[in-house]
């Protein structure tokens, strides 16, 4: 039996700095960020969806999409953000769905669903456990700013987008606090994984 973990946060909570920690374990993760990176890449059906969608505007150069220019259009209009989630997602989905039941017939013990809005998408029946990564709003705002080199109300939007990660960790089945080093992240990684006997 495969357990299905659903891995989430919110924005710069720690998701993707857990999710590496899997590897120590041997358990392997479907990144959704990274799928999403994938589907719209130039001759995707979603590419043209969003250029149809968004215009020519929010192409560089050299035709991939300027994800910086997207982000600054949807993350201040719901409605935008809304039809670009309509476009991505269901390309996203699909791939995810796919990946994870080919580890399921591997019969591996265990496989990792890295879903930003496992929550919001309702996407919570993919997965057999949640995972949520907790991180204070100020320690979080603190990262995000220093990591994507927002202003303060940019990130704020981007914050916003989500359900508030209190909210999260409130309807996980095990929560990791990432408020302190990294090291302290892993162990309570590994005492969870223990718990659900996975390792
Ligand atoms: C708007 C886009 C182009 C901005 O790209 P950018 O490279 O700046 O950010 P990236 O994709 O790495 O996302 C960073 C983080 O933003 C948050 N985020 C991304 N998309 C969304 C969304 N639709 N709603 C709320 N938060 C989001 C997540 O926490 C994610 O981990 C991009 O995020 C996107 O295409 N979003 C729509 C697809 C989506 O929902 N992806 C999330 C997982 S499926
Ligand atoms: N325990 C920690 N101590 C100090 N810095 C941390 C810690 N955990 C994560 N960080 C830093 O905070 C930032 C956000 O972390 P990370 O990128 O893992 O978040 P995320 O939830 O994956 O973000 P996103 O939703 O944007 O994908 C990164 O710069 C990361 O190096």
């Amino acid at each position: 039996m495969t357990l299905v973990i659903g891995l989430t946060g919110s924005i710069a909570s720690g998701k993707s700095t857990v999710s590496l920690m899997f590897d120590d374990f041997q358990i392997p993760v479907i990144d959704a960020d990274k799928l999403a990176r994938e589907v719209v890449e130039p001759g995707e059906k979603a590419y043209f969806d969003i250029i149809n969608t968004f215009g020519e505007d929010i192409l560089r150069d050299d035709k991939t999409l300027d994800r910086k220019k997207l982000g600054s259009i949807v993350f201040q209009d719901k409605e935008k953000l809304q039809q670009l989630n309509n476009i991505v997602h269901p390309a996203v989905r699909e791939r995810m769905i796919q990946q994870r039941d080919a580890y399921i017939e591997q019969g591996v013990p265990a496989v990792v669903l890295d879903i930003p809005l496992l929550f919001e998408s309702k996407l919570t029946h993919y997965v057999d456990k949640t995972l949520v990564v907790y991180v204070d709003e100020d320690v979080q705002l603190k990262r995000l700013m220093e990591r994507d080199g927002f202003t303060e109300e940019e990130a704020k939007n981007r914050i916003n987008a989500q359900i508030p990660v209190k909210e999260k960790a409130n309807m996980a089945d095990a929560v990791i606090d990432n408020n302190g080093t990294k090291f302290a992240s892993f162990q309570q990684l590994e005492q969870i994984l223990r718990r659900w006997q996975v390792i």
